[in-house]
C-alpha cells in the first residue's frame, strides 16, 4: 500500500482536466488497467495501490470499507458522482462452484469523464503530479484468429437445453439459465484493448468492461448506487435480430407478445424485486417490460428503482442481488444446482458482478455478459460465454440460435463476423 511515511494515511487528489479526448486511449498495453465506460462516459484506471483477491463479494466490501478510511481526499470535484478514489472489481459467477477468485483492485489513477466533466484522481504517497499519463502504445490487432466450439458442441449443448425443459416440465426447478462456452486463439497474445475499442465502436449503449484479461460490452446493469437512488436495469427475454434485417418493428412486437419471453422475464424481475425490497424504503418495479434494442439482439427490458438505505454500498447491493434469475434461474439455489451439474465448465467470472464503487459507497455493478475471458497462463487464448434463459416453454434450436447471436458482439471484435 502507498503510505504516505509516517503515517497509515493514504492521499488522494482529484483535478478537474480539460476534455482528455476517448478514455480507452490512456490504457496502456501492458500492466495493470482497467475498464468500465459507456456512451463515452465512465472511468478508466491505471496502476494499482492495493488488490483484494477474495471469494465472496461480502468480504471485499468489508475491506474496500476499511481502506475508503484511511483515504484522505482532496478535489476539485467535491461530491460529484463517479469521481475521486474508487474500487474496481470483477467477481465470479458462483465462488462456491470456480477455480476463479474475484478481485477488487484500487487503482493508482484513474481518469474519467461524466455528464460534460472530466477529471483524474491519483493515490499517491508522495508528492502529487497533475500530468495525465501518457497515452498508450499502438493497438494490437487480433491476427489469425480460429474459433472452435469449446467443451460442449451445440448440438450437445441442445441436449442439455432439452433436459433441463424436461425438469422444468416436471416441476423440479422453474428456470434455469444454461450457458455455452468457446474458445477463440489467436497466432500472438489477445490485446485485451483491441476488443474493448470494437466494442465501443459498435455497441456504444452497452457497458464496456475491461478488469483482468475479462473483456466484453454487457448491456445488463445489476445495480447503480447514486447518493440514495438504486437502479437495476433487469434483461430477459430475448429475440435476434437476423442479418436478413427482418423489419426490426416486427421483431419487437413478436418479442413483447411471447408468452415464454415474458415468463421469463417476470422470474427474472421478480428476483431482482425480492432482493432489493429489504435495502429500500420505497420502490418502483413497472408493471410491463420495454423493448431494449441492441444492434444484435433485442432484449425486454425493466428498469427498476428504490430509494436505498445509505449505508448499503452499491457493492454490499451488487452482493445481495447476485445471482439474479437473469443469470441463474428460479429457484436461485436449485437453478445453480442444475447449472454446475449440467453446464460442464467453469463460468469463472462470467455472468458475475463487474464494476466499481467508491468511497461513499456509491457505484455501478455491471453482470459480465457478451465478453470473454483472455487466459493468464496463455493470452493467445480467450474463451467467449453466452446464456439463455431455459422456461417450460424453451426450444433447444432457437436457445442455441440466441446463443450464437449472444456471442456475435464478441466473433466482431476478433475478427471473425462482419
Ligand atoms: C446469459 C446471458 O444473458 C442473459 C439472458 C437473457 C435471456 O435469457 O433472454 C437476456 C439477457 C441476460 O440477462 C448472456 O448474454 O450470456
Amino acid at each position: 500500500m502507498i503510505l504516505e511515511s509516517g503515517s497509515n494515511r493514504l492521499r488522494a487528489t482529484t483535478v478537474a482536466i480539460d476534455d482528455p479526448g476517448p478514455l480507452q486511449r490512456f490504457l496502456p498495453l501492458t500492466g495493470p488497467s482497467t475498464a468500465f465506460i459507456r456512451k463515452g462516459e465512465g472511468i478508466i484506471t491505471i496502476g494499482e495501490v492495493e488488490r483484494f483477491e477474495t471469494d465472496y463479494p461480502d468480504a471485499a466490501d468489508v475491506w474496500w470499507d476499511e481502506v475508503a478510511s484511511y483515504i484522505d481526499h482532496d478535489s476539485e470535484l467535491p461530491g460529484a458522482y463517479g469521481t475521486g478514489p474508487l474500487a474496481v472489481g470483477s467477481f465470479t459467477f458462483d465462488p462456491d462452484a470456480s477455480e476463479e477468485r474475484s478481485v477488487l483492485i484500487v487503482p493508482k489513477v484513474i481518469i474519467g469523464r461524466r455528464a460534460g466533466q472530466f477529471w483524474m484522481t491519483k493515490l499517491t504517497g508522495g508528492r502529487m503530479d497533475y500530468e495525465l499519463p501518457d497515452v498508450g502504445e499502438a493497438i494490437v490487432p487480433p491476427t489469425g484468429v480460429t474459433l472452435d466450439d469449446g467443451p460442449v458442441p451445440p448440438a450437445e449443448w441442445g441436449r442439455i437445453v432439452a433436459e433441463v425443459v424436461g425438469l422444468i416440465r416436471a416441476d423440479e426447478v422453474s428456470k434455469v439459465v444454461l450457458a455455452r462456452k468457446v474458445r477463440a486463439r489467436s497466432e500472438t497474445p489477445f490485446d485485451a484493448r483491441a476488443i474493448l475499442n470494437r466494442l465501443l465502436h459498435r455497441y456504444p449503449t452497452t457497458w464496456a468492461y475491461m478488469v483482468d484479461g475479462l473483456v466484453g460490452a454487457t448491456p445488463e446493469l445489476l445495480i447503480r448506487r447514486q447518493g440514495g437512488l438504486a437502479t437495476s436495469r433487469v434483461l430477459a427475454g430475448t429475440i435476434s435480430l437476423d442479418p436478413d434485417h427482418t423489419d426490426p418493428l416486427a421483431r419487437a412486437a413478436d418479442l413483447a407478445r411471447s408468452h415464454k419471453d415474458i415468463s421469463e422475464h417476470e422470474f427474472a424481475v421478480e428476483s431482482i424485486a425480492r432482493a432489493l425490497e429489504p435495502f429500500c424504503s420505497a420502490m418502483n418495479v413497472p408493471e410491463s417490460p420495454s423493448v431494449l434494442p441492441l444492434p444484435n439482439v433485442l432484449h425486454l427490458a425493466t428498469d427498476i428503482t428504490g430509494v436505498t438505505d445509505p449505508d448499503t454500498s452499491a457493492l454490499a447491493l451488487a452482493a445481495a442481488l447476485h445471482p439474479s434469475a437473469a443469470v441463474c434461474g428460479t429457484p436461485t439455489f436449485l437453478a445453480r444446482e442444475v447449472i454446475g451439474e449440467l453446464e460442464s465448465m467453469d463460468r469463472g467470472r462470467y455472468a458475475g458482478p463487474i464494476g466499481w464503487v467508491d468511497a461513499r459507497g456509491d457505484g455501478e455493478w455491471a453482470l459480465a455478459l457478451r465478453g470473454g475471458q483472455i487466459l493468464r497462463d496463455d493470452p493467445r487464448e480467450i474463451h467467449l460465454f453466452a446464456g439463455a434463459g431455459v422456461v417450460a416453454d424453451s426450444e433447444p434450436e432457437a436457445e442455441i440460435a440466441e446463443t450464437n447471436a449472444k456471442l456475435l458482439p464478441m466473433l466482431q471484435a476478433l475478427g471473425l463476423s462482419d
